[in-house]
């Protein structure tokens, strides 16, 4: 499709994702129209900033809780595409603070929606739904008898069937507040397209990460942690749970996604958008400290356990399909010859430069966990998305990012 001189909304431009698709869309000729809530001190944001494009794109001061806003942003940028990228997304936070939540990805919603609908704008909208509506997930890792106990408390009606790779027709088991604004967002859409033939598309994007992701998400934790480890200002790596496996595609993929589906995406469907990989948290930790330049060795549990050899070997490339990556421990976790919980208070990575201590924070638990993420991409690739980027490039850009002094933070 020719961009060039199209009108173009995006709620959330001065978030994380919002400044890559701005840049892409802005290469492509589009003009680029950006939601920002007013602050005092003007429109301007750090992200747009550090992306330099910052008096390329159009800020429209507003507010997704303000109807009102919402249609003055839509008179002023008169679109022909919306990107609604703009969501509370931080899932610890909607425990915390669910209605917050709630106003801003719900009301926010059908806000948008309705302001659409009431002027009569003939735009297609992308909505940013998010794999987080999957939920609890059932894969062989997880399926052993106490695990499956409590999955049938939550969720009654779940079968013990391995889900994994998860296409668009798996059930929907939100465990969170964030995931249930996300699938409100999701049936909404698709409920305004058969209703009133509001022309739309829902991206159910799985993790993408990159230069500029939000410190407080768990790849920022860990390549943040990494580089400060590097440069002396901490001595071992503080995270929460190690276990859970994600679907991590590199932002830039995932934008191109967002406009493959504004182009070609069917009115009214749902696509994954994802890696078609999946790995745990702890092996992002193990191949960001290879990266980094440290050769580990074997990985030993706190209490001595267990051990594990040749953490980082990539074997297996073929058992998943596209593009699978996965460490050893990932493959030991999923066919469940690693515990659950290989340790339960951390563990040491021993390594050529001496023994790095990763310790497991309470606090950074969460109430309820999802365990694992894996894409089925099947449907979107068959409108042209391919998977580019390996694992190791988003892990290099996140730590060339924290390179920079001023970019590593307090997390
Ligand atoms: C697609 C989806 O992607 C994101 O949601 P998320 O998967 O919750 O992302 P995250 O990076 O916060 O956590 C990933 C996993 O990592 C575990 N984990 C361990 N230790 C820490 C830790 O210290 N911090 C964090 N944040 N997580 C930790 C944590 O328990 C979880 O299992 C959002 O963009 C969301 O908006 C979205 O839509």
């Amino acid at each position: 499709m020719n961009w060039k001189g199209k009108n173009v909304l995006i709620t959330g431009i001065g978030g994380f994702v919002g400044p890559y698709l701005g840049e892409a869309l802005l290469e492509k000729e589009a003009i680029v129209f950006g939601l920002v809530r007013k602050r005092a001190d003007g429109l301007k944001t750090k992200s747009l900033e550090d992306k330099g494009i910052e008096n390329d794109v159009k800020l429209i001061g507003g507010d997704l809780t303000d109807i009102t806003s919402l249609a003055n942003a839509l008179d002023v940028a008169d679109p022909d595409f919306i990107f609604h990228l703009a969501a509370q997304s931080f899932v610890p936070r909607s425990f915390e603070n669910s209605l917050e939540t709630q106003q801003i990805n719900c009301i926010g919603t059908v806000n948008l929606l309705d302001a659409v609908r009431m002027k009569d704008i003939d735009s297609k909208i992308v909505f940013a739904g998010s794999s987080e509506e999957y939920g609890l997930v059932i894969s062989s890792s997880n399926n052993h008898e106490q695990v499956q106990k409590k999955h049938h408390s939550i969720f009654p009606e779940v079968e013990n069937i391995p889900e994994v790779p998860i296409k668009e027709t798996n059930p929907l088991r939100p465990m969170s507040p964030y995931a249930v604004s996300k699938v409100y967002g999701d049936f909404l859409m698709r409920n305004y397209y058969h209703s009133y033939g509001m022309k739309n598309v829902v991206s159910r994007a799985f993790n993408h990460e990159g230069a500029g992701r939000g410190p407080m998400f768990v790849t920022s934790v860990i390549t943040n942690q990494i580089m400060k480890l590097k440069f002396g200002e901490i001595s071992k790596i503080n995270i929460g749970n190690v276990n859970a496996f994600r679907d991590w595609s590199h932002v830039k993929e995932i934008v191109r996604g967002y406009m493959l589906l504004a182009e070609k995406g069917k009115n009214g469907e749902v696509y994954n958008q994802g890696s078609m990989r999946t790995n745990s948290v702890l092996s992002y930790i193990l191949l960001s400290l290879k990266e980094s330049g440290w050769d580990i060795d074997k990985i030993e549990a706190f209490n001595g356990e267990k051990m594990v050899k040749e953490p980082l070997s990539m074997d297996n490339s073929k058992i998943f399909g596209v593009g699978f990556e996965k460490t050893a421990v990932d493959q030991m976790m999923l066919e469940g010859e690693l515990e659950y919980t290989i340790a339960d208070k951390g563990i040491y990575a021993h390594t050529d430069k001496g023994e790095i201590s990763v310790e497991f924070n309470p606090e950074r638990f969460r109430p309820a966990e999802v365990p694992i993420l894996f894409a089925n991409t099947e449907n979107i690739q068959k409108l042209g998305a391919k998977i580019e980027y390996k694992l190791n490039h988003i892990i290099k850009d996140q730590l060339n990012y924290y390179l920079k002094k001023e970019n590593r933070v307090l997390f």
